[in-house]
């Protein structure tokens, strides 16, 4: 087992997940928009043996200069960027949220070949998209945090790449600590997936710190 840390991952101060939680870095989210690029441009590229050689020693040298930058997981900007289109995560597809309501949102995305299972969309990257926008909804408009306990996931039409996708979210009900929400993603009037999800508000215990859920398991 690794050494065990505590994470202090509860602070009732945070701001709504519609909002940025941290200060702006915009040559940080330029890191990551070139990140993505790269992820884009190798997938979809053969290159020649020397070619893919120079590229991997271009890239691990890249990799040398951010580890010299290593800075531990409650302080690294990537995936807290919440103001911004992607949150600063290379792994995020792009997801432009429009509207919120204390009960609705809806956002646009658009996914490339790096996102890609063969000609539309990976069945993996469907719920990513959907717990991008529930998940925050379910933690918005005041509503302590709760995790993820299930996220269903119906796959109705492929979902083309290089194509704007509209998605939808919805808080349906609540009880007690269970927040149920609904989801959907279309292509223009097509309803390409659906989803249902259960967020379940944390106890105490839980929101002191993530490594007593952890413990004993290697991480
Ligand atoms: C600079 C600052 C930046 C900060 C920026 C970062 C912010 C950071 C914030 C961190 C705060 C959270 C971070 C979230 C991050 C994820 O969402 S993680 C995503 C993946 N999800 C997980 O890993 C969750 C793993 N599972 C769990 O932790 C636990 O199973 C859960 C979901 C918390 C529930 O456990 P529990 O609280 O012990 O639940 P329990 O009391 O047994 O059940 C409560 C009710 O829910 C029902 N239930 C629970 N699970 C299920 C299920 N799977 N299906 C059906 N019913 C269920 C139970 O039947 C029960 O129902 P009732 O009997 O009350 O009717």
């Amino acid at each position: 087992m690794t050494e065990s840390t505590t994470l202090d991952i509860w602070n009732p101060g945070w701001p709504d997940p519609f909002r940025p939680t941290v200060d702006a870095d915009d040559e940080y989210a330029d890191l990551v928009d070139a990140l993505r690029e790269v992820q884009e441009a190798v997938t979809r590229s053969l290159p020649t043996p020397e070619a893919a050689a120079e590229a991997a020693a271009t890239l691990r040298e890249v990799a040398r200069q951010m580890r010299s930058h290593e800075v531990d997981e409650d302080t690294q900007i990537a995936g807290k960027r919440w103001d911004i289109p992607g949150k600063a995560h290379a792994l995020a597809p792009v997801l432009h949220i429009d509207t919120v309501t204390d009960t609705t949102a809806t956002g646009r995305v658009t996914v490339g070949r790096f996102h890609s299972g063969r000609y539309a969309m990976n069945g993996g990257v469907t719920p990513l998209i959907f717990d991008e926008l529930l998940a925050r909804l379910a933690n918005s408009a005041g509503r302590p945090w709760g995790r993820t306990a299930y996220l269903n996931v119906n796959f109705r039409a492929l979902a083309p790449l290089h194509t704007e996708l509209t998605v939808t979210a919805e808080l349906v009900g609540q009880e007690g600590r269970k927040r149920f929400l609904r989801g959907a993603m279309y292509h223009g009037d097509i309803l390409v997936a659906d989803v249902d999800g259960l967020w379940v508000e944390l106890k105490p215990e839980q929101t002191q710190n993530i490594s007593k859920d952890l413990e004993g398991r290697d991480r």
